[in-house]
Order: structure tokens, then C-alpha cells, then sequence
């Protein structure tokens, strides 16, 4: 069953002659349990893809469904429970001045759920950080264990999807590797499915079943990354990414046999 259906989504910014269009007729249909990659240029439309799932654009046009029910423009609190997001910079998706036990509570609170202090206390658990990390803040965790919070923050209202917008780009080399491990392992215990953009195709081979690639706001190409790692791609510009990354690569090889 698909629990993510997109169908002609389209959304322009801005208006007349300043009017750019950066999604086109975008399908994707992604299955209860699977990790799906979005992959493709800067500047294609990965992320925007995402904010349109997670609410945070209105002006879409087109259908998309959760779980065979079809979204509505304005977010409610229904779509914030079946679906979270994780951001790029676990920086700025954290408020400095409020301790992490603040920052887990505030979503249990919106949605009036119960038993917070057990839930905080299970949910850092997960994660790999003991309970005495909910009285620091921020500035006091290292960026891997920022992120690790961003992803108790998403989880605690026990969504089925995360949308993941390149969750280990802004972290150092070794500490991408504990996060990867940590969705991995998230995703087999909780049941999850991922929605997750990435520049990274280590990321893709290591995490994803599937794959779309983007280009200009378009999907060029639906493909497994078992075909992908074997450059078995359909489309011309599938091949050329694949030839960029894996020249560059080539050239940072000592780094990338150390991620995974
Ligand atoms: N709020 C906005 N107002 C106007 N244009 C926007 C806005 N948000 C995104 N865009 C434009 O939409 C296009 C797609 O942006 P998006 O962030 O989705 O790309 P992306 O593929 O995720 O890029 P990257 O890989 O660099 O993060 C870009 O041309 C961007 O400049």
C-alpha cells in the first residue's frame, strides 16, 4: 500500500512577471516501510517537495495523500502526527535558550498528550542519550547529539513518516555515520518510512530502497538503488549525477571508506 501519494503536485513563488514555477506535475508513490531517496541538482525542488508534505507551503496545486487520505492546503494537527520533519542544521531547528526536556515537551503539549515525563525519558532512550540530557541545552551538546534531539523531537508524537532534508549533511564525517545507524535502526524498531532528500549516494546505497531523480522541478527518473549503485540508470542525466558523484568521489576516497 502506498502511504505517500503524490499526484501533479505544481507550485510556483511569486506572481505575474516575477512568477517562477519549481515544481512540475511532480508523482511519486512511496510504500508503507520504504526509504525513499530524492536526489538531484541544488536548486530542483527536493525540499520543496518535503515542504509541501510537512505543510509548510499552501499554494500547491495537484493531489497529495497520506495513508489514502488526501491532504488538505492548511496543516492540522492530524498531519503533524502522521508525519514529522528533520532538518539539514540540527543548529537552527533547536531554540538556544530552551532546555532539550523543553523543547521534547512543547509538541506533547500542542497535541494534549499524556504521561510526558515517561514519554521524554523513552524517547531520549531511543536515541541514545540517557535521561540527564534533558536539563542541558543546545550550546552544550555536540552537533551529532543536537541531531539526535531533532530526531526525539520528530518521533515523539509517534509518526509513521519522517521527512528527512538532509538529516547528516551539516555533521562531521564520523558523527553522519552514528546518525545513519541511528535511522536505520529507528526505522526497523518503529516501523517508519522515509522521505529523505540527500546530495550523498553512499547515503542512498546505505539507507534508501528507492530512488527519484530531479531535475528543474520534474522527476526524471524513478529507479532502486540497487540499480543505481550498478549505474543501471534509464536517463541520460541520471548517468551524468552518477558520473559527477562518482568522480568526486574518486577523489576523496579515504573519507568515504571511513563513512561506512
Ligand atoms: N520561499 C521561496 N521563495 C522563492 N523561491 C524559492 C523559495 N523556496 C525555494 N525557492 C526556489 O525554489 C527552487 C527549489 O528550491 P529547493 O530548496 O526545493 O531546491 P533543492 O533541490 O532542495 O536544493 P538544495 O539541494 O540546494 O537544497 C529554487 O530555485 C529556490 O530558489
Amino acid at each position: 500500500m502506498n502511504i505517500i501519494d503524490i499526484e501533479k503536485l505544481n507550485l510556483s513563488f511569486g506572481s505575474g512577471v516575477n512568477e517562477s514555477k519549481v515544481l512540475h506535475d511532480v508523482c511519486l508513490q512511496i510504500q508503507a516501510g520504504e526509504s525513499f531517496g530524492l536526489v538531484g541538482e541544488s536548486g530542483s525542488g527536493k525540499t520543496t517537495v518535503l515542504r509541501c508534505l510537512a505543510g509548510q507551503y499552501h499554494h500547491w496545486s495537484g493531489q497529495l495523500s497520506v495513508n489514502g487520505e488526501q491532504l488538505q492546503h492548511k496543516l492540522d494537527k492530524k498531519r503533524c502526527i502522521d508525519m514529522q520533519m528533520v532538518f539539514q542544521d540540527p543548529y537552527g531547528s533547536l531554540h538556544p535558550r530552551h532546555s532539550i526536556e523543553t523543547a521534547l515537551a512543547e509538541p506533547l503539549k500542542i497535541h494534549k498528550m499524556d504521561n510526558r515525563d515517561e514519554r521524554i525519558t523513552t524517547i531520549l532512550k531511543k536515541v541514545g542519550l540517557d535521561n540527564s540530557f534533558r536539563y542541558r541545552s543546545p550550546h552544550q551538546l555536540s552537533g551529532g547529539q543536537r541531531q539526535r534531539v531533532a530526531i526525539a523531537r520528530a518521533l515523539i508524537l509517534e509518526p509513521k513518516i519522517l521527512l528527512l532534508d538532509e538529516p547528516t549533511s551539516a555533521l562531521d564525517v564520523s558523527v553522519q555515520a552514528e546518525i545513519l545507524n541511528l535511522l536505520k535502526d529507528l526505522k526497523e524498531k518503529e516501523g517508519l518510512t522515509y522521505l529523505m532528500v540527500t546530495h550523498d549516494l553512499g547515503v542512498v546505497s546505505y539507507l534508501c530502497d528507492r530512488v527519484a531523480v530531479m531535475q528543474s522541478g520534474r522527476i526524471v527518473e524513478t529507479i532502486s538503488s540497487d540499480d543505481l549503485a550498478n549505474h543501471n540508470a534509464s536517463e541520460p542525466y541520471t548517468r551524468m549525477l552518477l558520473d559527477c558523484c562518482y568522480h568526486t568521489e574518486a577523489t576523496n576516497v579515504t573519507a568515504e571508506s571511513n563513512i561506512y
